[in-house]
């Protein structure tokens, strides 16, 4: 196919690269003086306030944006993916996370089923089993009830559920729900991260949760087995009935693991494993550890971007603007990556959520018919809570590498404090970066300002601030479940609308199989050569020469203290 066919072959793609020496003639710091260019890209929805005033964009540019998405099919691609159609091309599936925070009553059909029927039996098999669990209802193989819970998890089957709990952890109403249980997470396959997560924890008052989609995961099944060892070697084989369960789409192998099918929470293949989230892969081990009603409202908080994604149009929709202006920073003023800057510690993992959801959803090459693409798609995605960015990372962005920052803050704090004497909340404190860091960006510092401020002469260059760097802020009203919610699938609609506007299967994820294929064989070497001595072959010389050394200097296979495997 040709590469006439990529978005980039219009008129309106090559309209926007004309715009941007219009746009490169302008400078931030003289933008944010338009208070008409400010009001017009301000939006709000259900107590969200997005403002992307900082953008390096004027209101020109937002409809030349808007043509492109049209051209894009934006619309009607957003339209296929909330009817079912199999938009992920590559693994001729649909792409129906939106079906997994959908009301009961909701119809969504794939394939001429209604998909909201099994989603709320699954839903309901949660909320019946984790209280149950909860109350103490269901107890482990001594008796005791189980108050701690190991999800083990890897990728998709890991990172959105340990964002949702880390952001809830601080949360009073959900924390109050949590009184005296624990949930962790196993993801790595490093022995190090096995003894981290287990370490302290009882097996007889531990639940462990294998949540895998295949189910075949090399890391996660490793990791599996290893906890099923450390239960049945402290409770006896029978154990493993009342200490694990699981969640995957493929049962079959869940059964042959020796988790009892009744145990069993489902999703299906219409759930990509980097949005699943609000499937079984976050909804049981976050029933376990806050209740199902704290569950309820985070899919509620999706569901409400779900209805706004779907039916606003583009000039008032949050996800559609920050794709849209995604797609403007990257494929058109050359940035390659994003910042993710939520001002509160309860966001500390939101960033890493995101680097899977939008790296292994745009990260590609080719177009959704297999042109290679000439030009760029996805970015780098990175982040950390202010203030601990401030003092690590945003020297670059202030005055080396340009870097589109989201400012994400919260108004009403999950733990005001006030100290009496101070001058302002330790909230405010907070904020009070969270509003200052935007302007400084945008406006930097001239050398005539630090002249007029007596800044000598020899520091007035090192003192120089360009500016006219771009920012959006996203305000929250609280951080509460539902607010988590919402911001997920603000974030997971952005990334579909930036794919969709490349062109792109946001969908599939083929580049990480290679990786998975090639560590097949260092693992097949790595057995023969500790079992048999077998030497080391069919390597390049630098990964022979690696292998051969950690081979020489590595603990012999005995060490550790488990030994068995099935
Ligand atoms: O849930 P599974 O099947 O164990 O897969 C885990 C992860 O592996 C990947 O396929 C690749 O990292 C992700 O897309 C997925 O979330």
């Amino acid at each position: 196919m040709a590469s006439t066919n990529l978005i980039s072959a219009t008129e309106e793609w090559k309209c926007l690269r004309e715009h941007v020496a219009d746009v490169d003639k302008t400078h931030l710091r003289n933008l944010l003086k338009n208070e008409a260019r400010c009001e017009s890209m301000t939006v709000e929805f259900d107590g969200i306030i997005l403002d992307y005033s900082r953008q390096r964009i004027t209101q020109e540019t937002v409809k030349k944006l808007f043509k492109l998405a049209e051209v894009a099919h934006l619309k009607e691609k957003i339209d296929k993916m909330y009817n079912g159609d199999h938009i992920n091309v590559t693994e001729n599936r649909s792409v129906l996370h939106i079906a997994l925070r959908a009301a009961r009553d909701t119809i969504i059909n794939c394939d001429g089923k209604n998909v909201v029927d099994d989603v709320w039996q699954v839903l309901d098999k949660i909320g019946e089993f984790s209280e149950r669990v909860r109350t103490g209802a269901w107890v482990g193989a001594t008796g005791k009830s189980l108050k701690d819970v190991v999800a083990v998890g890897i990728g998709g089957s890991f990172l959105g559920p340990l964002f949702v709990h880390s952001a809830l952890q601080t949360d009073p109403e959900a924390a109050q729900c949590a009184n005296g249980r624990q949930l962790r997470f196993l993801a790595n396959v490093d022995p190090v991260d096995v003894a981290r997560s287990i370490n302290g924890l009882n097996p007889e008052t531990t639940l462990v949760v294998v949540v895998s989609k295949t189910f075949t995961t090399a890391e996660t099944m490793l990791n599996a087995r290893t906890l099923r060892t450390w239960i049945t070697s402290a409770l006896g084989s029978e154990a493993v009935a009342k200490h694990m369960v699981a969640v995957s789409t493929n049962l079959k192998l869940v059964k042959e693991f020796g988790i009892d099918p009744q145990n069993a929470f489902a999703f299906w293949d219409w759930v990509g494993g980097r949005y699943s989230v609000c499937s079984a892969v976050g909804a049981l081990p976050l029933s376990l550890q806050y209740g199902f009603p704290i569950v309820s409202k985070f899919l509620e908080g999706a569901r409400s971007i779900d209805n706004h994604f779907h039916t606003t149009p583009f000039e008032k929709n949050i996800p559609v603007l920050l794709g849209l202006l995604s797609v403007w920073n990257v494929s058109f003023l050359g940035y390659p990556a994003r910042a993710i800057l939520p001002y509160t510690q309860a966001l500390e993992k939101f960033a890493p959520h995101i680097q899977q959801l939008s790296m292994e959803s745009n990260g590609k090459g080719v177009s959704i018919d297999g042109v290679p693409l000439n030009f760029e798609a996805g970015e780098i995605d990175f982040g950390e809570p202010g203030t601990n960015g401030q003092h690590s990372f945003y020297q670059l962005i202030h005055q080396g590498r340009v870097i589109p920052c989201d400012f994400i803050g919260i108004v009403k704090s999950q733990q005001p404090i006030y100290l009496q004497g101070e001058v302002v909340s330790n909230h405010d404190e907070l904020m009070s970066n969270f509003f200052a860091q935007p302007d400084a960006l945008a406006c930097g510092k001239t050398p005539e300002e630090l002249r007029n401020e007596k800044v000598s002469d020899h520091l007035v260059a090192h003192k120089t601030f360009s500016g006219n760097r771009p920012s959006l802020s996203i305000l929250l009203p609280s951080l509460t479940a539902y607010n988590v919610g919402q911001l997920l699938a603000m974030y997971e609609h952005r990334i579909a609308v930036q794919g969709f506007i490349w062109g792109i299967n946001s969908f599939d994820q083929w580049g990480v199989e290679l990786g998975k294929s090639l560590a097949s064989r260092v693992r097949a070497q790595l057995n023969l050569s500790r079992t048999e001595g077998k030497p080391v072959e069919g390597f390049n010389p630098s990964t022979t020469m690696l292998i051969k050394r950690y081979l020489k200097e590595n603990a012999p296979i005995t060490a550790g203290f488990l030994h068995s495997k099935s």
